[in-house]
């Protein structure tokens, strides 16, 4: 039987794209250093809810890897749009996504902004290297002149219909040319519109404080593992005056290494039995997934209990 029961937020979020949009941005001006794993799945991101971050990021490296392919701009809009849309409508909160080079010329990265818009994301970063891009903490990569990254960015400011939708502009500059070049194309880019500075790779804390002292946007920080830079705490980055922090495939790295140990494991003692404790449960994934809510709503159809589970 139908109850009367609200089915509000339990499909996709009952916190509209405009609302969240504007909680990010008030995130950004408030102060206080936002923080924002990597979501690998729709799954994750209302964990990442839960949990008490601040936001959800959506990485291409991430979104390449998922689909076994590395991060070298294979992957197409339609590809990040459709992923990200369905990790951004599973939680509450605001996500920013990777949007690489914009994915073509100018007028694709303005019909970029415009899709992801669409898709319910709170915001995207476009970063300056050429095409085709890698990951910002390898080497051999190469950035665009600093006039063709600013007409990429314009044509996305100009495609922007929600004025809250947030465009970061990342810079890979500091690994290619210097730190010094890195802040005058972050300041450039915030000339043109952008409303956060993705300073990718710096090396120490002071390259860091050294970005915060010369441009007075919002900045974010990359605290991947395994990359140029050191893995600074919260409290080091809010302190260097950081506005954000993102953790982009730190979900990823941790289920791999627990997915990868799980296998042998299987292989090697022809059972699972050793790992159950470390797995979560299954009433831990129902109760993340509201399957409670879904009984009430339709008895007749959702009547789910944990009755013979074993425990
Ligand atoms: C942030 C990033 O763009 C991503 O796609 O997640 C990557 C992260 C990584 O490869 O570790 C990057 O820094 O280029
Ligand atoms: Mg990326």
């Amino acid at each position: 039987m139908f109850s009367d029961t609200t089915v509000s937020g339990l499909f996709s979020s009952s916190v509209s794209a405009s609302a969240k949009r504007q909680a990010l941005r008030a995130g950004l001006a408030s102060g206080t250093l936002q923080r924002w794993p990597g979501a690998f799945s729709p799954l994750v991101a209302k964990l990442v809810a839960e949990v008490g971050f601040d936001g959800v990021y959506v990485s291409g490296a991430v979104l390449s890897a998922d689909l076994g392919l590395p991060d070298i701009g294979l992957t197409t809009l339609t590809e990040v749009a459709g992923r990200g849309g369905s990790i951004a409508r599973a939680a509450d909160l605001p996500t920013l996504i990777d949007a690489d080079t914009g994915f073509g010329e100018p007028m694709s990265a303005a019909r970029t902004v415009a899709t992801l818009e669409d898709a319910g994301l709170a915001g995207c970063h476009l970063e300056d290297q050429v095409n085709p891009k890698r990951c910002g903490h390898l080497d051999g990569k190469d950035v665009v002149p600093v006039g063709d990254m600013l007409k990429r960015l314009k044509a996305a400011v100009s495609a922007r219909r929600d004025d809250d939708f947030v465009i970061c502009a990342r810079t890979d500059a500091r690994a290619v040319e210097s730190l010094d070049s890195a802040i005058d194309r972050a300041k450039a880019y915030a000339d043109a519109g952008a409303d956060l500075i993705f300073t990718e790779a710096l090396r120490d804390l002071s390259e860091f404080e050294q970005f915060r002292k010369a441009v007075d946007v919002p900045l974010l920080a990359n605290m991947t593992e395994f990359g140029k830079s050191e893995l600074f705490t919260t409290q080091q980055l809010g302190d260097a005056g950081y506005n954000a922090v993102i953790y982009p495939v730190t979900t990823l790295r941790i289920a791999m290494g627990a997915v990868e140990r799980g296998l042998r494991e299987i292989v090697s003692e022809g059972t699972q039995a050793g790992l159950v404790d470390q797995m979560q449960h299954r009433s831990r994934l129902y109760e993340l997934l509201r399957y409670a809510d879904y009984n009430d709503f339709d008895s007749d159809l959702f009547n789910f209990t944990l009755e013979g589970a074993t425990k």
